[in-house]
């Protein structure tokens, strides 16, 4: 039986909309851009790390870093981005992608070469996935910083307006605080955002964040009053009914969720809030969408008509364009409809 849900969620067309390509690369993919000497002790750090296959949380940022050192020219970020939309697509069947990174200056290259190498990847991709690029906002950085990245976003969006779609905050919730003016500038210049809310406990952030109303919200894991929100945030949150991009491996992982079990998707299954699930860093957490998917059959009973239905609702999530979501809409009920006998008629 496990078997047939294994195939089935591989064969399913998902969307991914939580995926950081820096923590997204495979341990191959990393091997083979680290153009690091292999006598020193940090290769052989770097290398037990990526050699686990499960991994601490300081574990887990180390490797962001090793990431960032292997995508650290022109030519390491598109061979990286490509690589990521291939694993996506051709490991994990997803066929609608919304990527984000971080726009990154390194000796030589700049904000905008970083992005326009990861766009060039983007607009080169020629199998059946369509990818769209979100760029996100380090909240580690101060404001100057973080201001002088917005301005390489918004030029960047003018000159890809098909790629770019929008925005992101994330980076280490410990630090730096959410900048709603930033934000403000982002989507009045016609991009959508998406604000990693609520990964650790922080309802006045929280409710700043709410009140801003972001078109989705990422992982969200304090602010059900079971999971330590407040009643008021929670309030908020059901006037606004903000779609919650859901990474369960993720926060299991980082040990902000207690289990599988224990994650706070329940109460948007439970309540039919709007969520969609997600990988978040799958090289980094040792996960695929297709993992993910299987994890809510498991430790939540949906059966597998239920997940068909999470990617369908997806689509209305998406930050694109109406032809796409009805494109992607009419693959995901033809692949019903040619399913639907052995898939969903079994008793
Ligand atoms: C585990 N949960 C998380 N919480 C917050 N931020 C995260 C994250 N996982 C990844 N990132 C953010 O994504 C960057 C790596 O990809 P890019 O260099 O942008 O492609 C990390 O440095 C961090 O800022
Ligand atoms: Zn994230």
């Amino acid at each position: 039986m496990m078997e047939d849900v294994d195939d089935f969620c591989f064969d399913l067309p998902k969307i991914e909309l939580h995926a950081h390509l820096n923590g997204s690369l495979s341990d191959q993919c990393l091997k083979k851009l680290n153009c690091m000497d292999e006598s020193t002790k940090e290769y052989k750090r770097i290398a037990d790390v990526l050699d686990k296959t499960e991994r601490t949380l300081t574990e887990c940022f180390e490797v962001f870093n090793i990431a960032h050192r292997a995508t650290n020219t022109v030519d390491a970020v598109y061979k990286a981005t490509q690589s990521v939309i291939r694993d996506f697509y051709l490991n994990d069947h997803v066929v609608y992608l919304e990527l984000r990174t971080t726009p990154r200056a390194e000796e030589g290259m700049s904000k905008e070469d970083y992005v326009s190498a990861v766009v060039r990847a983007i607009k080169e991709n020629n199998l059946e996935i369509i990818v769209k690029l979100i760029l996100s906002i380090d909240r580690r950085h101060s404001t100057e910083e973080s201001l002088d990245t917005l301005n390489v976003i918004l030029k960047m969006k003018t000159k890809y307006p098909d790629v770019i779609v929008g925005i992101d905050l994330s980076g280490n919730p410990h630090e730096g605080k959410f900048n709603v003016d930033l934000f403000q500038k982002a989507r009045d210049n016609g991009l959508k955002t998406s604000i990693h809310c609520a990964e650790i406990k922080n309802d006045e952030e929280v409710e700043n964040i709410l009140t801003f109303g972001p078109d989705r919200l990422g992982h969200a894991t304090f602010l059900h009053p079971s999971f330590g929100g407040s009643q008021s945030n929670w309030d908020i949150y059901c006037k606004k009914k903000i779609p919650v991009e859901c990474c369960l491996t993720s926060n299991v992982i980082c040990g902000t969720s207690k289990s599988f079990q224990e994650h706070h998707i329940r109460e948007w299954i439970k309540s039919s809030l709007p969520f969609c699930i997600c990988t978040d860093d799958k090289g980094v957490f040792c996960t695929s969408l297709k993992k993910e998917y299987e994890m809510v059959v498991e430790h939540h009973g949906l059966e597998p008509k239920d997940l068909w239905q999470i990617s369908y609702n997806t689509v209305d999530y998406i930050f694109a364009s109406d032809e796409i979501k009805t494109r992607l809409k009419v693959k995901l009920m033809n692949w019903y409809n040619s399913h639907e006998d052995e898939l969903f008629n079994s008793d």
